[in-house]
Parts: C-alpha cells; sequence; structure tokens
C-alpha cells in the first residue's frame, strides 16, 4: 500500500461538480487547497483557467482533474457529491486507486439498487432490504475503504453559494469521520453536527424528498399553510416508519439531517424535488419535467424503490403510496388528496 507524507493529506478531494459538489468544494477550500474530479475534459479546463464551472464561481485554490487515480493519490479525504444514478459507475472508476487509509464522505440523498444481473425493480415481487443501498452501503461493497461517512442536512446549494448561515449534520460509526469533516467544514457561516447513525441520517435525507414533491404540488395547488404544517407533520411521522423498517434510528429523523432537511426542502423553490411537484400540480406531465430538467430530483428513483419496498415490509406509508400512484399510475393530484384526507390516522404523534 503506498504510504502518504503529512504535506499531502491537506489536499482535499472532491468528486462531482455539480450544484452541491461544487458549493462543498468551495467551503472546503476556504481553509485547505482542494483537488475536484470531474469526468469532462473542457469541465476541467473551464475550472482550471477560468475558475468557474456552470456559471458558478470556483474558489481560486480548487484545481480540477479527470483522473481518479490523481485524485486518490494526492488526496486521503475526499467527499463524494455526484447522483445516486451514477453511483456504481463513479465508485467502480475510483475503487482501483481507494486504500484503507481513504476517507470517505458523500453528500448524495439518493438510493441504488442491488440486483443480480437482468433483474429490475419491475421484475421483482418482493424487495428486500439487502437489495436496497444507501450509498455509504454502496462504497463499503464497491471498495477497500472503512472510514466512511455521509453530509446531510438542510443544504440547498444556491443558499450555501450565496454564504448563508446554514447547518449539517457528519455521520458515520467513525468518530475520527466526524471530527475530520468538523475541522474541514466548520466555519461562522456553517455549522456542523455529529451523529454516529449513519444508515438513519441517509436516510433521512433520502425521504424527505418525497415530501418534499409532495409540497411542491400543494404548492402549485395553492391549498396554503395549514396544509403544509399537516403534510410536514404527517410526512415526518411517515419518515419515521420508513427509516426504522429500513434501519435508521427515530432521533436522526427528528434531527437537522430529518425535520431540519424536511422544512427546508418543502419550503424552498430553489429544490428540485419540490420544484417537481409544483410543476405536476401545474399540468405538466412527469417526463416533460424530468426532460426540462438538468440537475437531479433523487425523489422520483427513491419513491420508485421505497414504494416497492413498502409492499413486501407490509407496511402503510400513505403519502408514499398515494405519491407513488399521482407519479407512475395517472392518478390526479386532486383525488390522492382526498384519499389522504379520508385515511384514518387517529393518533397523531405514535412513535415515542
Ligand atoms: N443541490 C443541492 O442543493 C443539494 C444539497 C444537498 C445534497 N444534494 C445531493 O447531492 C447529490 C448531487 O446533487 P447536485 O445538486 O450536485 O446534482 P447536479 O445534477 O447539479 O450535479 C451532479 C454532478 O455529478 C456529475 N456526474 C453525474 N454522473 C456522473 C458520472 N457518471 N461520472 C462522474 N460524474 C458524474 C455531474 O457531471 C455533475 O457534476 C444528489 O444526490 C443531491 O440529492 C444536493
Ligand atoms: O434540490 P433538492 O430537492 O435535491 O434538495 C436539495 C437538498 O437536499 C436540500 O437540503
Amino acid at each position: 500500500m503506498p504510504s502518504k507524507s503529512s504535506s499531502e493529506t491537506q489536499m482535499i478531494g472532491v468528486v462531482g461538480m455539480g450544484s452541491f459538489g461544487t458549493a462543498v468544494a468551495n467551503m472546503l477550500a476556504e481553509k485547505n487547497p482542494v483537488l475536484v474530479y470531474a469526468r469532462k475534459e473542457e469541465v476541467v479546463r473551464e475550472i482550471n483557467e477560468t475558475h468557474t464551472t456552470s456559471g458558478r464561481k470556483v474558489h481560486p485554490d480548487i484545481l480540477a482533474t479527470f483522473d481518479p487515480e490523481e485524485l486518490c493519490r494526492r488526496c486521503n479525504i475526499l467527499f463524494f457529491m455526484v447522483p445516486s444514478a451514477a453511483y456504481f459507475e463513479v465508485i467502480r472508476k475510483f475503487a482501483p486507486f481507494l486504500y484503507p487509509y481513504h476517507l470517505i464522505i458523500h453528500g448524495t440523498k439518493g438510493l441504488a439498487l442491488n440486483l443480480e444481473e437482468g433483474q429490475t425493480l419491475e421484475k421483482i415481487e418482493k424487495l428486500k432490504r439487502e437489495q436496497i443501498l444507501t450509498m455509504s452501503e454502496v462504497i463499503l461493497q464497491e471498495t477497500v475503504a472503512v472510514r466512511v461517512g455521509c453530509l446531510a442536512g438542510p443544504n440547498i446549494s444556491t443558499e450555501l453559494i450565496l454564504g448563508h448561515p446554514a447547518a449539517t449534520v457528519i455521520a458515520s460509526h467513525y468518530n475520527e469521520v466526524i471530527l475530520e469533516g468538523q475541522r474541514l467544514l466548520r466555519s461562522e457561516r456553517f455549522q456542523v453536527y455529529g451523529n454516529s447513525d449513519i444508515i438513519g441520517v441517509e436516510l433521512s435525507g433520502v425521504l424527505k424528498n418525497i415530501i418534499a414533491i409532495a409540497a411542491g404540488a400543494l404548492a402549485g395547488l395553492g391549498l396554503g399553510e395549514n396544509a403544509k404544517g399537516l403534510l410536514i407533520s404527517r410526512g415526518m411521522v411517515e419518515m419515521v416508519h420508513l427509516s426504522k423498517a429500513l434501519g435508521g434510528s427515530v432521533q436522526s429523523v427528528i434531527g437537522l439531517a430529518g425535520v431540519g432537511d424536511l422544512v427546508t426542502t418543502c419550503n424552498s423553490v430553489h429544490s428540485r424535488n419540490f420544484t417537481v411537484g409544483y410543476r405536476l400540480a401545474k399540468g405538466e406531465p412527469l417526463a416533460q419535467i424530468l426532460n426540462s430538467m438538468e440537475e437531479v430530483a433523487e425523489g422520483i428513483n427513491t419513491i420508485r424503490i421505497v414504494n416497492a419496498f413498502i409492499k413486501t415490509a407490509g407496511l402503510r406509508a400513505p403519502i408514499t403510496e398515494n405519491l407513488y400512484r399521482v407519479l407512475f399510475e395517472d392518478l390526479q393530484i386532486e383525488e390522492a388528496l382526498q384519499f389522504l384526507m379520508k385515511y384514518p390516522f387517529s393518533v397523531d404523534v405514535d412513535f415515542v
């Protein structure tokens, strides 16, 4: 295994220079030099020559490369900031260059499927928990890395880029991952909390996207703040039950990465998931909305996976189930709302 000198360890690696990757790379660059990986040569050139990418400013202490080996050789702390749909491809590209000394933190709020060749979600009768992977589980499965963490919280990238105050959670089984994340990212404008329940924190960030799509739909219909309060509180209860069934703790859902991010995403016109719901409610077909979006709305893939899991686990998750039918089975939003208003929820909080 190659050894590393202490001076080399100061350079921090970031994989993926989309909205969130750029925001995080810029924050990291306030304290350490940063090397970012982008797969396209023209993006690498743009970052190195103009210190911008896709119209966003890039900190002058950030260099770019399209060589995964260089990134892994020069950085022993890596932040992976790519959408879940690209995760297996990206992780497998980096896996040959990763060693157990690497420390990896990811910021992806999506799920992946661990299926056999030729299997698809549609073909599976019962989707088991072990066939669903959070991104930390993908990293652990595909690489020799051990010290893995996630970063999740109310972190709309457009606000981070403006330097507005915010906070996040770094979750890991390893305290040193949390401490490194805090050391690298904490600033006067950015607070970093720790949590040892990595699965619960990942699931919180993943599941709130479903509720955010529903919140966008309510806003698109102009149904007001009472309805939103109702959705957010019932959405939180649904997230708790789904997260518990998938291996997360109640505490993580009611913390910053759960309720904190839920409130933010359900209220932000900058949220891609909220925007999908809003445009659906205005009458646009889902395919048209997704085709016109350059950035990923993770909730769409998440709801397919979670809906399949709900059936296997025998759970009831009325918001998720009804939203799935709106998105994929032609149920009208108004009909879904009527169904939810008649649903016999009777206990307010049933998980403590
Ligand atoms: N944007 C936000 O406000 C925000 C905040 C918190 C978390 N997140 C999460 O971060 C993740 C990324 O979101 P984003 O907003 O940066 O998305 P984005 O669509 O803006 O950017 C995705 C980046 O990944 C890169 N990428 C995609 N496929 C790739 C591949 N096969 N190989 C290499 N690179 C590839 C793209 O080139 C792009 O740079 C998502 O899971 C999202 O939920 C986003
Ligand atoms: O734009 P969204 O909907 O992916 O949400 C972004 C972040 O998850 C907010 O914390």
